[in-house]
C-alpha cells in the first residue's frame, strides 16, 4: 500500500515508522511511506507556511501555494510509484466519523494522500478542489491532523495482507467483526483472590471458543448496544446472548 502524508511536522510519523506493525511493515516494504513538508516550497525569506484569514478572526490557515505544491507533488509521486491516481484525504473537524468500516475502504481505496492540517484549517477552495474525502477520529479537539493521520494510517495498515504475523488476530478483532472484546487472562490464575473463570482452564476449546462469544456478546450488549444495532445476530448468537442476559438479569 503507498501512502503518501503531508504534514508540517514528519519527524511525528517516527511514532509510526520506527515501531511495532506499521514499523515492520515499512520494513518489509508492505506499505509505502512517503513524506512532503509544505515548508519545502516556501519561497519567502521567513518561509512562511501559514496565512491570515479573510475576514479578521482568531488564528491562521494553512498558506495556499506551499499546501498546494506539497498535494500536487505527493499526488504526483504517487501516480509514478502505483500508475494509480490516489483519493486524496484532509483530516479535519468536520470530516466523516472514522470507523472501522471506514478504514476497510480506505484501506482497499489504492494509493492515499494523507494531508494533516495545523492552525485553523486550510482554504475551502483547496478542499474543493484537491481533497477528495475528509474524516475526522472523533468529537475532541486536537491541535492538528498528525495524530489523527496516524491513527488512520495504523488502522488501515493492519488490514494489509502480510502486515500483521499471525493474519488472524486482524480477522478476529473485535472491530472486524462488530462486538466488543471478550475478557483476557493470563497468569498468576490468582490476582488478590480473583480467579481466571474455570472455563478456560479446561482445555475443551469449543466451550472456550462459546464462552468468548458469550462474553462478546453480553459485555456488546451492556457498554454499547447501538453496535448491536447494525449487526444481525445467528440463531446460536441470539442463543448465546440471551443466556448472558438472563445470567446478568439484575
Ligand atoms: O486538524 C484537526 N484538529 C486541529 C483543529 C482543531 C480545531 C479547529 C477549529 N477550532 C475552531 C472551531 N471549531 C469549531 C468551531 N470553531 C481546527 C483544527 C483534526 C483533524 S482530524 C481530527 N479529528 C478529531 N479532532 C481533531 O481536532 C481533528
Amino acid at each position: 500500500m503507498w501512502i503518501g502524508v503531508v504534514s508540517l511536522f514528519p519527524d511525528m510519523f517516527d511514532a509510526l515508522t520506527q515501531q511495532g506493525v506499521v514499523g515492520r511493515a515499512v520494513e518489509k516494504q508492505r506499505i509505502a511511506l512517503e513524506f512532503w513538508n509544505p515548508r519545502d516550497y516556501a519561497t519567502d525569506r521567513h518561509r512562511s507556511v501559514d496565512d491570515r484569514p479573510y475576514g479578521g478572526g482568531p488564528g491562521m490557515l494553512m498558506k495556499v501555494d506551499t499546501l498546494r505544491a506539497a498535494i500536487f507533488a505527493a499526488r504526483e509521486r504517487a501516480q509514478q510509484a502505483t500508475g494509480l491516481v490516489p483519493t486524496v484525504i484532509y483530516l479535519s473537524p468536520q470530516g466523516r466519523k472514522l470507523d472501522q468500516q471506514g478504514v476497510q475502504a480506505l484501506a482497499s481505496a489504492g494509493p492515499l494522500v494523507v494531508v494533516a492540517g495545523r492552525y485553523e484549517g486550510i482554504d475551502e477552495r483547496v478542499v474543493e478542489s484537491d481533497i477528495d474525502e475528509e474524516w475526522s477520529i472523533g468529537d475532541y479537539v486536537l491541535s492538528g491532523g498528525e495524530l489523527p493521520a496516524m491513527v488512520l494510517i495504523d488502522a488501515a495498515a493492519r488490514l494489509i495482507p502480510g502486515v500483521l504475523g499471525h493474519q488472524d488476530s486482524a480477522v478476529e478483532d473485535s472491530f472486524n467483526d462488530g462486538l466488543l472484546d471478550c475478557p483476557h487472562y493470563t497468569r498468576p490464575e490468582i490476582i488478590d483472590g480473583r480467579q481466571v473463570p474455570d472455563v478456560l482452564l479446561s482445555g475443551n476449546h469449543a466451550a472456550i471458543k462459546r464462552w468468548r462469544l458469550k462474553q462478546s456478546l453480553g459485555r456488546t450488549w451492556q457498554r454499547r448496544p447501538d453496535l448491536l444495532e447494525g449487526r444481525p445476530l445467528d440463531a446460536e448468537q441470539r442463543k448465546l446472548l440471551n443466556e448472558f442476559i438472563e445470567e446478568h438479569a439484575l
